[in-house]
């Protein structure tokens, strides 16, 4: 369950984010949509407790959220805009460094890492760099370390927008399954029809939140 309690995030001067307020609770998916720079990324970075609120607060199952590593402990995974993959390394490692770091047992990991690459339609490139692969094969790979780690709260932040019809299907797929399966899911997104297959729709501009359908 996200609960998020009267946010708001600043950037000096700029609020982007202005006194939000929603719950997700598990289960569930929530789109967020609006025009480019309304406050969709720093919304979800301020739940991923990658960004600081200046004021108001984020709960997830009850737990204060108050910086990146608690979120992480929480299981509130991010895939962030522009995948945030590194270059260098092959897709495989890209899935597997976050849930080593997670002290996953080693058999473990690399039965879901399979999986999750599978589950994108990426079986065949585990050994790939990163850097090898196109926009929309480096989204899936995103997508992948994203559903590998099994979070609570999985937020997908654009993580749709460089792929074809198939593969987006897939991946809302991927993402309405973690939500059956217990976890409580926001994406941002530009992308009418993934705004569609959500359980709600809420659209942020300038910051302000509005509901264009509740969950
Ligand atoms: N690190 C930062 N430093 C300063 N200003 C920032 C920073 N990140 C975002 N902003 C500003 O905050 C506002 C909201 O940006 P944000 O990226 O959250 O919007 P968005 O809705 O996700 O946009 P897009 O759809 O283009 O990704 C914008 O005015 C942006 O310029």
């Amino acid at each position: 369950m996200i609960q998020v309690s009267n946010i708001t995030v600043a950037y000096g001067e700029v609020v982007a984010v202005d006194d939000v307020s929603f719950v997700v609770p598990p289960g569930f998916v929530l789109a967020v949509s609006g025009p480019s720079g309304a406050g969709k990324s720093s919304l979800l970075w301020a739940i991923a407790g990658a960004v600081d609120v200046l004021t108001g607060k984020v709960e997830v199952d009850g737990l204060l959220i108050s910086d990146r590593p608690t979120a992480a402990a929480h299981g509130v995974v991010l895939i962030p805009q522009g995948n945030g993959l590194a270059r260098v390394l092959t897709a495989r490692e890209n899935l597997t460094i976050p849930l080593l770091a997670n002290r996953q047992d080693l058999d473990e990991t690399d039965r879901v890492v399979e999986s999750a690459l599978e589950a994108v339609g990426l079986a065949e490139s585990g050994d790939h760099l990163v850097e090898e692969l196109s926009g929309g094969e480096q989204q899936r790979v995103a997508v992948a370390r994203g559903i590998a780690q099994r979070g609570r709260v999985i937020l997908a932040d654009e993580s749709t927008s460089e792929l074809d019809s198939t593969n987006r299907e897939r991946v809302l797929t991927l993402l309405r399954t973690q939500a059956n399966q217990g976890a409580a899911v926001v994406i941002a997104t530009h992308d009418p029809t993934v705004a569609a297959s959500a359980d709600g729709h809420a659209l942020m501009d300038e910051g302000r939140l509005t509901w264009l359908r509740r969950l």
